[in-house]
């Protein structure tokens, strides 16, 4: 799984029946090089003029070589360094990395190709996840959800819960006991933050929040970003990864920018409540953003409003960094297993769907 924060690959490996049954195994990350990310963030341009989505423009055919190639690294680092051979892997559920996200459009891009990661590790790989929902009529993400609504039936912790998911974009699923799962991209997460340390820090993330810390929230920042028309938008919904501006320098200094954007995030998971049938009782927190203490205090602030707790993903014994990776490994499973992976709830498809594209490690060899 490479997200879209472009900071690197992360390896999880798990065992399931794609269902109720899930063991986790060993994971690794490995980091982009700077070299890398200048040909992602050449080729992210360049998607903007995608048509169809098979188009490779510009730095897009480098970069989706490149994504191929470090995949092929990051999988043979995760092999040596836990002993393990190509054949003790069944299979492989490939995200590739986002460089387009239009579901209005029907468009969604997602570069890597499957069969030559397949042909490469001689490893049986399932990938280009969205692809189906989304040529069904669904926003084609988020597609986490189903591993979620597995993950909730082991935590005995009482719901309604949902998982906060802080990525670059952050989305949420709410599960409540008898319904289908209910989730939706929520808005930013870290892509502004981070984007924001970049261009007035110099620094590529606010590790720990410790910037954001110092500073103050602008009010008149958060509104303004709060009053984007996503917010009141009915679901199903889904965003792309500059779908927010970036804030401008003039607005703030670095640490009430910082802070105001934390807050930001927060309160944008907290509009999502208008789209739920009741407030959950316990919130999960997972991907990077948990990092952010900023983030973590406003979102316990508004959740004591409805006397609900916040949890990181580590306080439930679950892996807040590798989830995406190991649900992709999942989602997998139920591919070839024609489980659904999606559903009206989640993503707007009209009915629970299966996706998937399968590449066979000896056929891709023989091709
Ligand atoms: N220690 C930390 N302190 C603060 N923020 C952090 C820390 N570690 C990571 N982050 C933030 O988390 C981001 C990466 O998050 P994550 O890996 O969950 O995103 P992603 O998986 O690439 O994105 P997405 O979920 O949107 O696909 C970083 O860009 C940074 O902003
Ligand atoms: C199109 C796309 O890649 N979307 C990502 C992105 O990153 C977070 C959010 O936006 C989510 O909708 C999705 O990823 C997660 C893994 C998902 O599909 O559940």
């Amino acid at each position: 799984m490479s997200g879209t924060s472009m900071d690197g690959i992360d390896v999880a490996m798990l065992s399931s029946d794609g269902e109720g049954w899930i063991e986790f195994g060993p994971s690794i990350s490995c980091g982009y090089s700077p070299s890398d990310r200048t040909l992602l963030e050449r080729a992210l341009v360049d998607a903007a003029q995608i048509r169809i989505r098979t188009e490779r423009l510009g730095a897009l055919g480098d970069a989706e070589a490149m994504i191929i190639q470090r995949h092929v690294e990051a999988v043979g680092q995760f092999l040596k360094v836990n002993n393990l051979r190509p054949s003790d892997i069944d299979l492989i559920g490939f995200h590739g990395q986002t460089v387009l996200h239009r579901p209005d459009e029907r468009l969604t891009v997602q570069i890597g190709d499957g069969h030559m990661l397949a042909r490469e590790l001689g490893i049986d790989t399932v990938f280009d996840m969205r692809a189906a929902d989304i040529a069904a009529g669904g926003q084609g993400a988020p597609l986490v959800p189903v591993f979620h609504e597995a993950l909730a039936t082991r935590l005995h912790i009482e719901g309604p819960i949902c998982f906060v998911n802080i990525g670059g974009i952050s989305n949420i699923t709410y599960l409540r006991e008898g319904d289908p799962p209910v989730a939706f991209d929520t808005g930013p997460g870290n892509a502004l933050i981070d984007q924001w340390m970049q261009t007035v820090g110099g620094i590529p993330y606010d590790a720990a929040g410790a910037i954001a810390s110092e500073g103050q929230v602008v009010g008149t920042v958060v509104e303004r970003y709060m009053a984007t028309p996503y917010f009141q938008k009915t679901l199903p919904k889904s965003l792309d990864r500059l779908d927010f501006p970036a804030l401008d320098p003039s607005e703030a200094d670095l640490s009430d920018g910082a802070r105001s954007l934390a807050r930001l995030t927060a309160e944008a998971i907290f509009a999502g409540l208008d789209h739920l049938p009741e407030p959950p009782k316990n919130w999960i927190v997972c991907g990077g953003g948990r990092h952010n203490r900023a983030i973590m205090s406003d979102l316990r602030e508004l959740a004591g409003e409805y006397s609900a707790s916040v949890h990181s993903a580590e306080d439930v014994n679950l892996d807040g960094d590798m989830m995406e990776a190991q649900a992709f490994a999942y989602l997998a499973i139920r591919a070839r297993a024609d489980l659904p992976l999606t559903f009206p709830t989640t993503t707007g498809c009209p009915q629970p769907m299966s996706g998937g594209v399968f590449a066979p490690a000896k056929e891709a060899k023989d091709a």
